[in-house]
This record gives C-alpha cells, structure tokens and sequence, in this order.
C-alpha cells in the first residue's frame, strides 16, 4: 500500500524531461527488428509494457541488448525471425499484442501470444477480423481473447475499412501489408496516432496519408534500413503534471521535449479549453515534432467532449474527469466507449475512484457526466489503481487536492508505463519557487 502525497503547500515547480513515448518506443523496437542492419534508441521507455515487446522480439531471435535507456538491435529483418520456443508472454500490453498480430504475418510459423489476466478480457477480434481480409489467420478464444495464434503465411493485398478507431488495429494491419505483393487501403473511421507511418517512412518505407487523414496506402515489401531514433518525451505522461500543476494553486512547470504529434495533443487542447494556463514552445527535431511546455496554475471551468475528440486523448480521459472534477460547472465525456475495453474499465473505475473524494459523477455506456467542485470531501481514504497504471497515476495527482492521509492499493502497476513517476512527481513538489 502506497501513502500518497496530500496538499503540497507551495504547488509543483522546476523542470522536468518526462520519459519517452511508451508507442513510440514499441514502434521504434518493431521497426529495428524488421529493419536490416543496426538500429539505436535512445531516451527509450524501459516501462514494464515496452519491455514486453522487447523480450518477445528477443525470444524472436532478434539480436537487442539495452543499457537503461538505450537500446541496440542488430537484425536481418522480418525473414530471419525464428519460431519462438514458447508462448510469447504480451504481460499487460495491448499494443505489444495487437502489432505483433501484424508483425509476425507473413513469417512462415505459427506463434501463440498470452497475456496477463486484464489483457486476457481484451478484445482481439478488431485485430483478427479486418487481418483475415489480407489472408492472414489468427485464431482466438470463443471470446475473442487472448490466448491467440497467429499462422505465418502469403498476405494478401486488399483495401480494408476498419470499424474501430484504434491505431494498434491500424498499425498491425500496415505491419501485415508490408508483406504483400501489392500495395494495401487502410481506411480508418477516426484518424489515430500516426507514430507508426512516421516511423516506417523514417526507416526507409512508403506509406500516405490521404488528405481526409484517414485513408492510408502501404506499398509492399520497401527496404527497411536501420536507423537512429531518439524517442520524444511522452505526452500522456507529461499529462499527469500538465494537470497537477493546473489544479495545485502557486505551481509553475516546464516539461522538456514533449512530444506534440497533433494526433496526441488533444489533453493539451481540452485543457486549454477548460482555462489552463499553457505555452508550448516547439524545439526543432525531424519527424515527430517535440516542444518545451510551460503550465500554471489556473482556474478551470467545465467543458464538452464528443465522439471526435476521443482518439488524439484517449489515454488522458481519466485526467479529463480529475480536471472536470476541480472544474467550475458539469463536464460531459461521451463517444468514449472505448474506455472501457482499456486495462479496466476505464468508464467504472475513473467514476468509483473519483467518488471516493466526495465527486458528483455520473456514468453513461459511452462516458462520464463530473460536476466540478471546490470543496472535496474525502469519503474513503483507501484508492485503489485497480492494477491500472493510468488510474493510479491519476489518484496520485487527486491526492494532492486533499489534506486526508490517502493510500493506494495495487501502485506497482504504475511501472507499466512510468517506472519512476513517485520520484519525479516528489522532485516537482520539493522544487520551491524561488530555488527551482
Ligand atoms: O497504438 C498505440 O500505441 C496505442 C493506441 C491506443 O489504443 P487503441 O489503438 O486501442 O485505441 C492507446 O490507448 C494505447 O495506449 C497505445
Ligand atoms: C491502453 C493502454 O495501453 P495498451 O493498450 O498498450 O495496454 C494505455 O497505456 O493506457
């Protein structure tokens, strides 16, 4: 059981480079495994999800040795895969899973992915259904769970409408479509992180984007060289102090190197909306775009979110609810069922957790209603993360609106993505305004 930090009296201060995107990281490692020749990352995300996709690659037969934060893999691409011993273990992470689903098309073995019991209830169908139009068969659960086979084999050319907006299902199906003889169609129902299509393009592929930002063509079997990736610093982590530092009074932030890929800034903007106190100032890098983000404290008032809204802050909604919850007004979430199918469900979990502070929140199939207040009023003082890292992560920033003693149960999932998030967030609270 975690004891949380409460009611820092002076806010959050100083500067913080917050660590490197977990789906860049994931990316970066499948490219360098599909990629011929040597690939280095630096500022990678050594969270417990990026680790799963390295061990798998590993267990793959690709050649990876990492010091911290540094990674080298020396691969001669996706044809020198060997099949793997065992059952690859995908731990917690859906995004490992569902782009291996299309990284291992096209080889010529069958491989089985396990994952842990919250990934075991993830759906895999939007994976397997929209591959088996480009001729590639993975089997699942009656369910549509994991365990899940995937049988290496030709892959087919096809144009492919998703009916999810996900960018894993979209990312696995570009994997699959390098493998095909012909150029492939994705056509996405919502624009998602395009980290993939960057990355590939980086590495010496093809693929566009249409104008709609939706339609995305792949041209067949390009030659993938090994490259230099240096991974920006992750906006959804970076998301956890934009928002302590808006609600917690006198605090005045920097986070450097952010990445501010607009498919991913939608926490910024929402935020902006409700009031907050933001200057974003771009540092110059090639490909994704980075930047340096200041946050003040401020005043929030309510806003709405909708369907559209949903991809580019997918992953911050349950900081949306803890700003609505400091926020003047009602704030209302909706589109967003796809939370549900997250690590728990996201709907259920943000409304029982941010209840347990006295919040009037109210939950829909599809979102979340949260009348803001000022006065909070701690009704339980055990929080639990519900072995979710996002959720934990979040009560922690709620802790710091209270005086209550508070703890949390099931913290350790929080090294999913952010292994050191109670040191860094510590560092924040102990910088002082004048001695920054
Ligand atoms: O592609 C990725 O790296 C991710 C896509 C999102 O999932 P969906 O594609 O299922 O929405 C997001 O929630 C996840 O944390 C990472
Ligand atoms: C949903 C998430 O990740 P994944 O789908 O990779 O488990 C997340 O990081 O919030």
């Amino acid at each position: 059981m975690k004891t949380l930090a409460t009611a820092p009296t002076q806010g959050l201060h100083g500067k913080l480079d917050v660590p490197g995107d977990k789906s860049i990281s994931h990316r970066a490692l499948m490219l360098g495994a599909i990629a011929q020749g040597k690939t280095t990352i630096d500022h990678f995300l050594a969270g417990e999800d990026c680790l799963s996709t390295l061990e798998a690659l590993r267990a793959l037969g690709v050649e990876i040795t990492r010091t911290n934060t540094t990674v080298i893999i020396r691969s001669a691409g996706r044809s020198a895969f060997k099949k793997p011993q065992k059952p690859l273990d995908m731990g917690n992470s859906g995004t490992t899973t569902r782009l291996l689903m299309g990284l291992l098309a096209g080889t010529n073995f069958t491989t089985t992915l396990v994952g842990d019991s919250s990934l075991q209830k993830r759906p895999m169908r939007r994976v397997s259904e929209p591959l088996a139009k480009l001729g590639v068969r993975v089997e699942t659960t009656e369910q549509g769970t994991l365990p899940a086979k995937i049988y290496g084999g030709e892959v087919r050319a096809s144009t492919v409408k998703l009916n999810v907006a996900s960018a894993q299902v979209k990312s696995a199906l570009i994997f699959a479509s390098l493998m095909a003889d012909e150029p492939s169609q994705i056509i996405e129902k919502l624009p998602t992180r395009n980290h993939t299509e960057i990355m590939i393009n980086q590495f010496g592929g093809q693929i566009k984007t249409a104008a709609d930002q939706r339609t995305i063509t792949v041209q067949p079997k390009p030659k993938l060289i090994g490259q230099h990736v240096i991974v920006p610093g992750d906006m959804s982590s970076a998301a956890f102090f934009m928002v302590a530092a808006t609600i917690i009074d006198n605090s005045d932030i920097t986070l450097t190197n952010v990445n501010l890929n607009p498919t991913r800034t939608g926490i910024l903007e929402a935020l902006r909306k409700m009031g907050a106190d933001i200057t974003v100032t771009p540092v110059e890098n090639k490909g994704e775009k980075i930047g340096n983000i200041r946050i003040k404290a401020a005043k929030l008032h309510a806003i709405t979110i909708d369907a559209k809204d949903i991809p580019a802050l997918i992953d911050e909604l349950p900081l949306v609810a803890l700003a609505a919850a400091c926020a003047d007004g009602a704030t209302k979430i909706s589109g967003a069922q796809e939370l549900r199918v997250k690590e728990t469900d996201r709907i259920a979990t943000v409304a029982m957790e941010l209840r347990k502070f006295g919040i009037d929140i109210t939950e829909f199939p599809d979102g979340l209603e949260i009348v803001g207040s000022q006065e909070w009023k701690v009704v339980d003082t055990q929080l639990d993360s519900h072995k979710d890292h996002r959720l934990g992560m979040m009560l922690a920033v709620a802790a710091l609106r209270v005086r209550t003693k508070l703890t949390l149960k099931n913290a350790t999932a929080i090294a999913v993505s952010y292994p050191n998030f109670f040191e860094d967030l510590e560092l924040l609270l102990k910088n002082t305004k004048d001695g920054d």
